[in-house]
């Protein structure tokens, strides 16, 4: 699915895993002189294919920044993105468009689904849209996976947030992309709901092989995933492998501690 990059990191397991996006030296600046704001300052990050990626880190350090820049959303100041093979900060706009619609999905924390499409309608609805076979099979496999058997001829506004949310999910693995990124996924939900939507995301990333980083702030959504990032002041300063909740408030205290976080 994913081409390993030249340089191959070390995953969770300590052997070499096949690298999905990555960032060379990224710099990302708004603005000039004085207002000139430095969201990411020479970041080199490799997102392990396969595997749940977290980016933590208080508000303003860059997260979402970093998340636009890897998923191409926004463009760079300086440094390299790669998706798989593809160094994408090389590419113009129109390429660059294709390859978000082929080889990203995309999670938000509004649902963004078509209130007049069924559940089903709006899983497919991108692939529609870009003229793209459905895979039948694979979308049985996503849809089993999500649970939503029974739902999928009910209206958005006939499901919970939850569920909501797990039609977005299910929307983003249904194309089966190389990478979902996803901007605070459980921000709009209560715990419950959002356990549901981890458990799922976790699953996806267990059984489907999928490969997924989302920027949270909550320690709980982040314990779902092998690996969190630390950003502080737009830089990459620290990660944790299989993290538990306790340890990531731990290390956000951490931080405090050490005057990193403002
Ligand atoms: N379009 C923009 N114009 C100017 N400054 C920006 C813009 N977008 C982000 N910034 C600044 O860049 C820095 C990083 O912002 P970013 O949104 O990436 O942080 P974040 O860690 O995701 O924050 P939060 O947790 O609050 O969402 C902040 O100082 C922010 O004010």
């Amino acid at each position: 699915m994913t081409t390993a990059l030249t340089q191959p990191t070390t995953g969770a397991n300590g052997g070499r895993v096949a690298v999905a996006a990555a960032g060379r030296r990224v710099v990302k600046a708004y603005g000039a002189g004085e207002t000139r704001v430095l969201a990411l300052d020479r970041v080199d990050v490799d997102i392990a294919s396969g595997a749940f990626t977290a980016i933590m880190g208080p508000s303003g350090s860059g997260k979402s920044t970093l998340m636009h820049c890897l998923a191409g959303l926004d463009t760079v100041s300086e440094g390299e993105i790669w998706v798989g093979d593809q160094e994408i900060t090389k590419l113009k706009d129109k390429k660059l468009t294709r390859l978000r619609r082929d080889r990203i999905g995309f999670i938000f924390q509004a649902f963004n689904l078509l209130p007049t499409l069924n559940a089903a309608e709006n899983i497919t609805l991108p692939m529609d849209i870009a003229g793209r076979r459905v895979d039948k099979e694979w979308l049985g496999r996503v849809v089993e996976t999500v649970g939503l058997g029974g739902r999928l001829k009910h209206r958005p506004n006939q499901l919970s947030g939850g569920q909501q949310q797990r039609v977005a999910v299910a929307r983003a693995l249904a194309a089966r992309p190389e990478i979902i990124f996803g901007d605070e996924p459980t921000g709009n939900l209560d715990s419950r709901a959002g356990a549901e939507v981890l458990r799922f995301l976790r699953q996806s990333v267990d059984e489907l092989g999928q490969t997924i980083v989302m920027v949270t702030h909550d320690p709980v959504a982040a314990s779902y995933a092998d690996r969190v990032l630390y950003l502080a002041d737009g830089r990459l300063v620290d990660e944790m492998l299989r993290p538990s909740a306790e340890a990531v408030l731990d290390r956000m205290k951490h931080f405090d501690t050490f005057g990193r976080v403002s």
